[in-house]
């Protein structure tokens, strides 16, 4: 478990002070995959290396599986470290070094016995897919091969947490996703816990379970993702989330609306859970439905959607109705035509 009290940083250089951390409070459980969202110069490279104690708060306690990690001596540091891999944006591979050789770095800076890490190295390859580029050079590989040495290497010491710092920004959408896919199983394969840190929310959406939004230095939102995706609460957590997730009425079909004189309109949000709620909303208060536009997004392994619908009938059945809805724990607001 990582815990992260009260932490601040504050860089000073020529006489200018930069707050990259007001005091964020964080707890990432064993097993999770965390995921903090941020734009260019929010804090969130900073915060990730605190966590591996790169970098050294200015005031709060960063506490890994409840222990202060700023009471350790160098040593003890050392063996954490070797505990938390990392993976880079770009990649941090030596392009001197064969593929074995970059995976091999860590356990031979630990002196691991020679048998045992071309074992060790074979068995990371194999894991990654590319057992046969063994004796290639990193320059003679792709953006997502070279990924899935980084990931190699980091898991060479059996570490159980992972950092990934922007680790997807330079691939493409599809090997992107396949590199997603990696993390997901080293997660659930060795049950690792992942700290994940982008600019992009779809990266959330495929495989994180919770996620913190960061603004200038501060936490503004954090949660599990499907209730931080379904009722995002402050207003840059819902634009990232609009960057993946239309839940507003296109305009070309809010023209055409045809606005039934007595009829209301509603916004309602549900999951795959929700599957026969309409149709017992229309069997049980025999109010009349007309679809104006709906959406269904995947958030890992949930469905979430939105839909927008008029209701036509009698003004109280129309309120029972919501009510109805209401109860069964879906979010419905009313909306002006
Ligand atoms: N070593 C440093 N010395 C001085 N200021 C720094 C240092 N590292 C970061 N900062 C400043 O701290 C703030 C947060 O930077 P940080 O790199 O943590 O943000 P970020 O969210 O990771 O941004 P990006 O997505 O661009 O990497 C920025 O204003 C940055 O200029």
């Amino acid at each position: 478990m990582i815990q992260l009290e009260h932490v601040s940083k504050t860089y000073k250089r020529n006489g200018t002070e930069t707050i990259a951390l007001n005091n964020v409070s964080l707890q990432i459980n064993k097993g999770d995959i965390f995921g903090v969202i941020g734009f260019s110069g929010a804090g969130k490279s900073t915060l990730i290396r605190m966590v591996n104690y790169l970098e050294k708060p200015t005031s709060g306690t960063v506490l890994i599986d409840g222990n202060d990690v700023s009471d350790y001596t160098m040593q003890e540091l050392r063996k954490t470290r070797k505990n938390i891999g990392m993976i880079f944006q770009h990649f941090n591979l030596l392009n001197s070094k064969t593929i074995f050789h970059n995976v091999a770095i860590p356990l031979i800076l630990a002196k691991t016995d020679k048998k045992v890490i071309k074992e060790r190295v074979m068995e990371l390859l194999q894991f990654v897919g590319l057992e046969e580029k063994a004796t290639n050079y990193p320059n003679e590989l792709s953006g997502g091969q070279k990924q899935r040495i980084g990931i190699a290497r980091a898991l060479a010491s059996n570490p159980s947490i992972l950092l990934c710092d922007e680790a997807t920004s330079a691939l493409d959408p599809q090997t992107t996703d396949s590199i997603l896919q990696l993390l997901q199983k080293i997660n659930q394969a060795y049950n690792i816990t992942i700290m994940i840190i982008t600019h992009e929310m779809s990266i959330i959406q495929k495989i994180c379970n919770r996620v913190a939004v960061m603004e200038k230095g501060e936490i503004i939102e954090e949660g599990n993702v499907l209730e931080v995706f379904g009722n995002p609460k402050h207003s840059s957590t819902k634009n990232f989330v609009r960057t993946v997730l239309q839940d507003e009425i296109p305009e070309n079909i809010r023209k055409k609306i045809n606005v039934i004189p007595g009829s209301r309109l509603f916004k309602i949000d549900f999951n795959d859970e929700s599957n026969e709620l309409i149709n017992d909303m229309i069997r049980n208060f025999g109010v009349t439905v007309n679809l104006i536009y709906a959406t269904m997004n995947e958030i890992k392994t949930n469905t979430i959607g939105h839909m927008v619908i008029q209701l036509i009938g009698a003004s109280a059945t129309v309120n029972q109705a919501v009510s109805f809805l209401s109860t069964k724990e879906i979010y419905v607001k009313e909306l002006a035509y």
